[in-house]
């Protein structure tokens, strides 16, 4: 670990971690079968069966993901190539990291420019460091570094890697791009593939009219995010600090759907209890976000989830969130009628004002309650 990869304020809370056994990431259907949360079997809703949606999308408002169709292979590049890049030195990623993307730490709550909100405000600061990337402004986005180039390929949507191929990418990255082109394009399209069908099983399913269904999941506001937990030393633990990733939070988006390493620290709330949501092989994890429970009318649930940081090695996961239009009116009989951008707008004045996100409830009809 390098303490100089890691934001200043972090570096005093990090020991050198202490020496862990190799995790070895559960497999199969047995580690499946033993788990609590509900599996989804992406291939199964392609084939129209929409119940099984159900009872995941309503009890929980998570879901483990599996046929989903991306190579495992693909989802593990992304890690790697994520580990890589996190592993610069704070400066030069702040340096190296500029508009449309953008680095922030010590909160995933950001600006609509992709700024981490002012960390005083907040109530605590989250151990998380990230990278934001809009996926449709991609076209803006300029370096010759190697190192973001190749993983920014990862995650970009074929059309935009075709597009800007000879502009962007300098030699070394040329050269890379052609041994990898055929698997890295591929990543972007897969996402928004999930996530168009997933959001078609979950219209049909709650019986959505068409035109609703087309403009409350817009493809156009793709964004990934990508994150790094640090480990946290034990003797913090000793102390009986608590230390988290990120606090419970419900996510804004209508789908989030999450490629995470082998560490775990993903825990979700179902009843009042905590469940872990432990990492699985080729699996993905799919959140329902608060859009989803307003076009759906309160029936499926915007899951409450929070990141725990591990004691021993850090962690990376990469999360894929889809939103509805910026101005597409989200109409639902317990909320009064809202654009992505009025919940937006006041997300960020709660959190600038009460120092944390109150959601949905400053939208909801009071004879809903
Ligand atoms: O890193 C994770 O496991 C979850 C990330 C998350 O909850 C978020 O980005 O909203
Ligand atoms: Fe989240």
């Amino acid at each position: 670990m390098s303490f100089e990869s890691y934001p200043p304020p972090f570096r005093n809370l990090l020991q050198p971690p202490l020496s862990s056994p190799a995790q070895i990431l559960d497999s199969g259907w047995g580690a499946l079968n033993s788990d609590p949360i509900p599996v989804v079997d992406l291939q199964c809703l392609e084939l129209g069966d929409c119940k099984l949606l159900e009872e995941p999308c309503k009890q929980w408002g998570l879901f483990r993901l599996v046929n989903h169709g991306v190579p495992e292979s693909l989802l593990s590049q992304a890690q790697d190539y994520a580990r890589t890049l996190f592993s610069l030195t704070f400066e030069s990623k702040q340096a190296l990291i500029t508009s449309p993307l953008s680095y922030f730490w010590g909160t995933p709550a950001l600006t609509p420019t992709g700024a981490a909100l002012s960390a005083e405000k907040l109530q605590n600061i989250n151990l998380v460091e990230g990278l934001n990337i809009p996926l449709s402004q991609l076209p803006r986005f300029q370096t010759d570094d190697p190192r973001i180039a190749s993983f920014w390929y990862v995650i970009l949507p074929s059309q935009f890697c075709f597009t800007l191929y000879p502009k962007l990418f300098g030699s070394i990255f040329k050269y890379i791009t052609t041994l990898h082109i055929g698997s890295w394009e591929q990543y972007g399209r897969h996402l928004a593939r999930i996530g168009r069908t997933l959001f078609k099983g979950m219209s049909t399913s709650l019986s959505l009219d068409p035109i609703e269904y087309e403009s409350n999941l817009s493809e156009s506001t793709g964004l990934v995010r990508v994150y790094r937990y640090p480990h946290w030393p034990s003797k913090y633990k000793k102390e009986n600090k608590s230390a988290w990733g990120m606090d419970v939070h419900t996510d804004s988006s209508v789908l989030s759907i999450l490629n995470q390493d082998e560490v775990g620290g993903l825990e979700v709330l179902k009843d009042n209890q905590w469940f872990t949501v432990k990492p699985i092989a080729n699996t993905l994890v799919v959140n329902l976000g608060d859009m989803m429970q307003a076009i759906s009318d309160d029936e499926y649930t915007s899951v409450k989830h929070r990141v725990k940081v591990n004691e021993y090695r850090e962690r990376i996961s990469i999360c894929y969130f889809v939103f509805p239009g910026e101005n597409s009116v989200i109409r639902s009989s317990n909320y009064k009628p809202f654009t992505y951008r009025d919940f937006q707008e006041q997300v960020q004045k709660d959190i600038k004002t009460v120092g944390y996100k109150v959601g949905l409830n400053r939208f909801k009809l009071r004879d809903a309650c």
